[in-house]
């Protein structure tokens, strides 16, 4: 299945009349070079165009009320003056005779989107529009937005597509209060939203903005508002919001739906946002998604001001929903103490709604709420002088790193007769071998004939996959611990420098693993407190891997967070006989593994266990992993063995943090 892309020029057809500094920086310019982008790099081409439409009269009315809705009516035949009165009465937005038509489009391409996603015609898509929406509000414009994209397709997907839990995530660098608004007493719409917040000193400059703002009624514990309180925010800040807030609710809500207010302000060179994070992160939080809700994710365009980053991150975000090759997140840093601190109070105030949160720690000490500004009236922020504008140093970055699809997506390395799944291409060790790898077998760790074929195989396997000739594979290995220790011993680190093992299920694995080479991480039902070390590091289930809760909490809070920061060339996942984990928790722990060292990952199985072929090769292949069933509550001793094991880490481990330090 296939990517849907909505765009349409019309939608550039309407611009500022007047001088209004507040609202200069939406242009039509940021919807046609994001588009241009997609055609630039041919991405365009692999998608399937789906043409907008006008959203109607009711569909607007699932949001906004009759008397909204009749006055925007009027704004086509009004003067220059009326337009000016008219859009007095709202903030930050500006009217113009042909945005009423460019509205509707805008909200009818969402509901496009979700038309063409929820019957299945495409897996998932982007639609490029403006105006932008999560700023609307029932009765009034705000922020650029004249209806609220984003909110009416959540209704729509509902009412008539029968939705019953939707996603929204909200990565836009401004707060979307209309969504908030609209669905803070729904519990079954969840609201994720991060935005600069600078205690209340930035726009909107709404007391309701801040952490503590999780939602009415019904509705408690479903809206997450991650306030980010200074600038500069980078690519770790991020993927440790989504690891260790976003994520975890997520999966527990278990949404059939994703939508997300894809606004790019929050990318490095942003005017509005003035944060640090690259473009390709957002190949990464697309992808972080993609597993939820069977893979349906519907991406609208919110905000974006500075034409080179908001194209690239555009581009980011579609090449992720094709399915390609995520780029490696070069030298993330570790988060800083003020995104720790916010990362800090929404767990707080979100662990009594959410168990797989409930071992969150105390809010932080230091009084977060004395430092929102005394309000005596919004005065909102200064406009900036143009000097001052200027003077704001110009930001680079590097231009996002080519991702190439491999000539072969995935291959197997499997025993003569053992069936190979359709689409993998099988390897077979003869035909396949280099002459380098002559000099190579080291006969005392191949062992017998059998072990000296696998032995070949892997190697292969590897081999193609470091000339990136293969995406990802399977071998199925009549003794898993030995292929793991022969490849980590004698293939993984020559060939590759930094290799993430990741074993699921118990087994002995003694490596010398002090180099840094190698990180082996396993999860497992059995207690190995006592193997301490930075680059050995056990997961003990109580309840063993058949828990998926644990496992799930364990993969999001731990194994995430390291794989970020540890930033390996390979990933090496091995699935141990009698391991007990579910198929479903396994397929989504591939298609999250995907996310690293390019998607070069090598799974390793035992012979036997050819039942977890088809499951698996589907996950390699590139199709979303099934959503895990809704999580029971898990087991109070896993989450505190969780945060025991993360608070010995994180010394050695910086992602793996969510509270400040403690000395502060
Ligand atoms: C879709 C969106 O969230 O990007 C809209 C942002 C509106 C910002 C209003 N204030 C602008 C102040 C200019 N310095
Ligand atoms: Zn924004």
């Amino acid at each position: 299945m296939g990517t849907a892309l909505i765009y349409d020029e019309e939608m550039t057809k309407y611009k500022l009349l007047w001088v209004d500094p507040a609202c200069k920086i939406e242009v039509p310019e940021r919807l046609s070079v994001s588009y241009e982008a997609l055609v630039r790099t041919g991405l365009s081409d692999r998608c399937v165009a789906v043409p907008p439409r006008e959203a109607s009269d009711a569909e607007i009315l699932l949001v906004h009320s009759e008397e909204y809705l009749e006055g925007v009516k009027k704004t086509p035949h009004m003067t220059l003056e009326d337009l000016k009165e008219f859009t007095l009465q709202y903030g930050d937005v500006y009217f113009h005779p042909n945005i009423y038509h460019c509205a509707k489009l805008a909200a009818g391409s969402a509901l496009q989107l979700v038309d063409s996603v929820m019957t299945g015609t495409v897996r998932n898509g982007m639609a490029l529009v403006r105006p932008p929406g999560h700023h609307s509000m029932r009765s009034a414009a705000s922020g650029f937005c004249v209806f609220n994209n984003v909110a009416i397709a959540a209704r729509y997907a509902k009412q008539k597509h029968g939705a019953k839990r939707v996603l929204i995530v909200d990565w836009d660098i401004h707060h979307g209060q209309g969504v908030q608004y609209c669905f803070e007493d729904d519990p079954s719409v969840l609201y994720f939203s991060w935005h600069r917040y600078e205690h209340q000193k930035f726009w909107p400059n709404l007391r309701e903005s801040d952490y503590d703002s999780v939602g009415k009624g019904s509705g408690a514990g479903f809206n997450i508002n991650v306030p980010w309180n200074k600038v500069g925010m980078e690519n770790s800040d991020y993927l440790s919001a989504f690891c260790h807030v976003l994520l975890p609710v997520a999966y527990e809500f278990c949404p059939d739906l994703v939508l997300v207010c894809a606004g790019f302000d929050s990318a490095i060179g942003d005017p509005e946002g003035e944060m640090c994070a690259t473009p390709d992160i957002f190949a990464h939080l697309t992808h972080l998604l993609m597993n939820l809700a069977g893979g349906k994710l519907c991406a609208v365009l919110e905000g974006g001001y500075n034409l080179t980053s908001l194209a690239q991150s555009v581009c980011q975000t579609v090449q992720t929903l094709l399915g390609d090759p995520l780029p490696r997140l070069a030298n993330l840093g570790s988060p800083c103490e003020s995104a720790l601190e916010s990362l800090q109070c929404v767990r707080s105030v979100l662990r009594r709604y959410w168990p797989i949160l409930k071992h969150a720690a105390d809010p932080p000490t230091t009084d977060v709420g004395s430092r929102r500004i005394k309000l005596a009236k919004a005065e909102g922020e200064k406009a900036e002088t143009a000097e001052e504008e200027r003077s704001r140093e110009e930001k680079v970055w590097p231009e996002p790193a080519e991702r190439l699809r491999p000539p072969v997506c995935s291959a197997s390395a499997l025993p003569d007769d053992a069936a190979c799944p359709d689409g993998l291409k099988r390897l077979t060790s003869s035909k396949d071998l280099g002459p380098l790898l002559g000099r190579r077998i080291k006969t005392e760790v191949a062992g017998d004939a059998d072990g000296v074929a696998t032995f070949l195989r892997l190697y292969t396997l590897i081999e193609k996959m470091r000339t990136n000739e293969i995406g990802n594979g399977v071998a199925l290995v009549p003794d898993v611990a030995a292929a793991v220790k022969c490849v980590v011993q004698d293939l993984g680190s020559d060939l590759v420098n930094r290799v993430l093992v990741v074993c699921v299920g118990k087994e002995e694995l003694n490596y010398a693993t002090a180099d840094g080479k190698m990180l082996v991480v396993q999860i497992s039902g059995e207690d190995k407190e006592e193997q301490k070390g930075k680059y050995y590091i056990p997961m003990c289930l109580k309840k063993g891997c058949g828990d998926t809760v644990g496992f799930i909490q364990a993969v999001l809070g731990l194994l995430l967070p390291l794989g970020y920061e540890y930033d390996p060339g390979l990933v090496l996942l091995s699935r141990m006989p009698g391991s007990g984990v579910g198929d479903c928790m396994w397929q989504q722990l591939i298609g999250l593994l995907k996310g690293f060292a390019k998607g070069h990952t090598l799974v390793l199985m035992q012979t036997n266990d050819e039942a977890c072929m088809g499951p698996t090769a589907s996950v390699l292949l590139g199709h979303p992993a099934p959503p895990l069933q809704e999580l029971l509550t898990p087991l109070p001793d896993d989450g505190d063995a969780l945060e025991r094991m993360r608070e010995r880490l994180q010394a050695d481990w910086k992602m793996l943090q969510t509270a400040v330090s403690s000395g502060n």
